[in-house]
């Protein structure tokens, strides 16, 4: 039985399907990502999780909690990182979590202690005396990871939370990320960076118009499209009919062939490149330039459902 289970969750608006019979597990400790365009039915799962929406048929269990039965003790147990940034602009980001801590009944002694502690884990404790409205857009939402984290929850919600950051902020979260997680949390992160999931997630589940159109390992996933690199080799001259038969015969791993272009699919693209450029060399092939791409999540939604992911 793992720490988060999803069962054949389902929720509607009106006759409009958002969620579609959904299930998942997540064990305790593990970055759950759920990876999928707008409108995918993502904030809706984690909203149900938050226990913010009620579920049309199905349930979530949080460590044997069920939202529908319990959720005052899932509530308890998570922290929850929305999209939109809760946050009182004049106050400064000590005084926000200050009152974020009230919220959660924390003691006053406890409270300094953990404002403090997550100051330094979104590392904006030398800002902290300053109003959130001098603040950058990635310096809000990191504060309103502090906030999440408060009342140190074993399980933390994050809804998209790198959408619209700078850089620097999008590497402190990510790396926040990362910590909690080896200090046992269990994190849901959704996000429609491919880039991210992959960097970040134990488990992730690939989510359109509604449904789970596969889940895994980041590794397991990019299996599903072969997991080989492309090599991508640009001519300088088109190719004869002739010289694409020799081509064929000579190279024995699976290949594209056009006249502007081949490509090949190969275990280890770098591994293999000089081999390929030498033979090609020896064929009298004259290379333009090449390119190796490695099997990615993107490469992976696209196959399964006909659409780019940032569509
Ligand atoms: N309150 C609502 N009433 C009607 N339809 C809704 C409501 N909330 C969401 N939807 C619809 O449900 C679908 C799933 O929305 P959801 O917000 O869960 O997707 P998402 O994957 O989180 O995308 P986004 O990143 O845009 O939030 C969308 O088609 C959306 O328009």
């Amino acid at each position: 039985m793992g720490f988060v289970e999803v069962k054949e969750l389902t929720k509607k608006y009106g006759n409009f399907t958002a969620v579609d019979k959904i299930s998942f597990t997540i064990n305790k400790g593990e970055i759950f990502g759920l990876l999928g365009p707008n409108g995918a039915g993502k904030t809706t799962t984690i909203s149900i999780l938050a226990t913010l929406l009620e579920p049309t048929s199905g349930d979530i269990v949080v460590d044997n909690y069920s939202v529908k039965k319990h959720p005052n003790k899932v509530r308890e147990m998570l922290g929850f990182v929305p999209q939109e940034i809760a946050l009182y602009h004049s106050l400064s980001a000590i005084e926000n979590l200050t009152f974020w801590g009230r919220m959660y009944n924390l003691k006053e002694k406890e409270l300094k202690k953990r404002v403090d502690y997550v100051l330094d884990l979104v590392s904006l404790s030398q800002r902290a005396k300053e109003p959130i409205k001098n603040y950058s857009g990635g310096m809000k939402r990191r504060i309103n990871i502090a906030v999440g984290l408060l009342h140190n929850p074993r399980l933390l919600l994050m809804d998209e939370p790198t959408v619209g950051v700078d850089p620097q902020s999008r590497n402190n979260i990510l790396e926040t990320v990362k910590n909690l997680s080896k200090d046992g949390i269990t994190v849901i992160y959704t996000s429609h960076y491919m880039e991210e999931i992959e960097y970040l997630c134990d488990k992730v589940a690939i989510m359109d118009s509604g449904e789970i159109k596969a889940q895994g390992t980041v590794e397991e996933l990019k299996a599903i499209v072969g997991n080989k690199d492309t090599i991508k080799v640009f001519l300088q001259r088109p190719l004869s009919s002739e010289k694409i038969t020799i081509l064929k015969n000579t190279f024995n791993f699976k290949g594209e062939f056009t006249d502007k272009e081949i490509s090949f699919l190969v275990d280890n693209g770098s591994d293999q490149l000089v081999d390929i450029l030498g033979k090609l060399q020896s064929l009298g092939v004259e290379v333009k330039s090449v390119d190796i791409i490695k099997p990615n999540l993107e490469k992976v939604f696209l196959h399964l459902t006909g659409k780019s992911l940032r569509d």
